[in-house]
């Protein structure tokens, strides 16, 4: 029995999975109970189109806001009906396995959290094969220093993720913000069906050119980091919810429990919520939903901070 909580690499059970299967279990898509593979991913952008052109015309927002010097390095913030010195905000990225997605189709939680006063951030980073891992991880956080300058006083930053957008929040937990001359106030991670341990990917046939190397995946690997080299949590009090949906595939259902798992092990104030009926997708979407019990999770875990 494993009584370390610690992750036995070379048991690891993708080992065993042929390359079919590998990229079955990396495959969302595939996992959708509701729709099929093709028309779940036609759904999904359709729904973010809509979702972001109805944020953008019933929210007040600051569009295209440059955070760095790149074309690339944009971001949206929408802001709530009272706008003050001290508003918390949610910085979101999202996901589309680092290749695709954007900031003008992700602003699935913006009318939600800005009607109770939160003021939500839509990250743009340059996906590939314009970007690489390593220049995505660092874009994000030149985004979160931006957000921390621009908004010295604000009342917390909490970061959220979907698949891999959940994979470049985590990595900003080994984040090394000394070099930016500024510690953002981090609050909270809200993990969304992500990936934490890049080293499967780098077999499956989408992702395997992202990867090259072993070295590439173990370096952009959050669960990698925090196994190898434990560390005191810089964020001892930020909570850490890791979330996956129970149509998600058992790889993906592995990532988030073994993430979770090292996150406690390692003193991390972390909890773990499996959301009942949801696949890789709608527990996205329905974010859009102020009665979602994810959307109520994360306005309980803003506000229980400051009110
Ligand atoms: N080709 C992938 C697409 C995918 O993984 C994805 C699409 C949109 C948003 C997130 C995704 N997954 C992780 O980032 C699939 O078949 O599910």
């Amino acid at each position: 029995m494993d009584v370390s909580g610690g992750n036995h690499r070379h048991e690891a059970p993708w080992k065993r999975m042929s390359k079919e299967e590998l990229d079955n279990q990396y495959s969302p898509s595939r996992w959708v109970v509701r729709l099929g593979a093709e028309e779940a991913m036609r759904t999904y952008s359709q729904i973010g189109d809509e979702v972001t052109k109805r944020a953008r015309a019933t929210r007040r927002s600051l569009l295209d806001v440059p955070y760095g010097a790149g074309e690339g390095e944009k971001l949206d913030i929408y802001l709530p009906e009272a706008v003050s010195e001290v508003m918390p905000f949610l910085v979101f990225f999202h996901g589309g396995y680092w290749q695709s997605g954007s900031k003008d189709t992700s602003a699935f939680m913006v009318n939600p959290l800005t009607a109770q006063g939160v003021a939500v951030v839509i990250v743009a980073y340059d996906i590939a094969p314009k970007g690489t891992l390593d220049q995505m991880v660092d874009q994000v956080t030149q985004s979160i220093v931006f957000v921390q300058k621009q908004y010295p006083g604000n009342q917390g930053i909490y970061l959220c993720g979907h698949s891999a957008g959940a994979h470049l929040a985590a990595m900003m937990l080994l984040a090394d913000w000394t070099k930016h001359g500024v510690m953002p106030n981090l609050k909270g991670f809200f993990l969304l069906s992500g990936v934490y341990d890049l080293e499967p990917i780098m077999h499956t046939s989408e992702n395997a050119p992202l990867l090259p190397t072993l070295e590439d995946a173990q370096r952009n690997s959050p669960l990698w980091h925090l196994e190898t080299a434990p560390t005191q949590p810089s964020y001892p009090a930020c909570r850490i919810l890791v979330t996956v949906g129970q149509h998600d595939s058992p790889e993906f259902h592995r990532q988030s429990r073994e993430f979770y798992q090292t996150l406690c092990h390692g003193g991390w104030k972390a909890s773990f919520e499996e959301l009942h009926d949801m696949d890789h997708f709608e527990i996205l979407w329905n974010l859009t939903q102020e009665d979602y019990v994810l959307t109520q999770i994360i306005l309980k875990t803003i506000f229980q901070e400051s009110r």
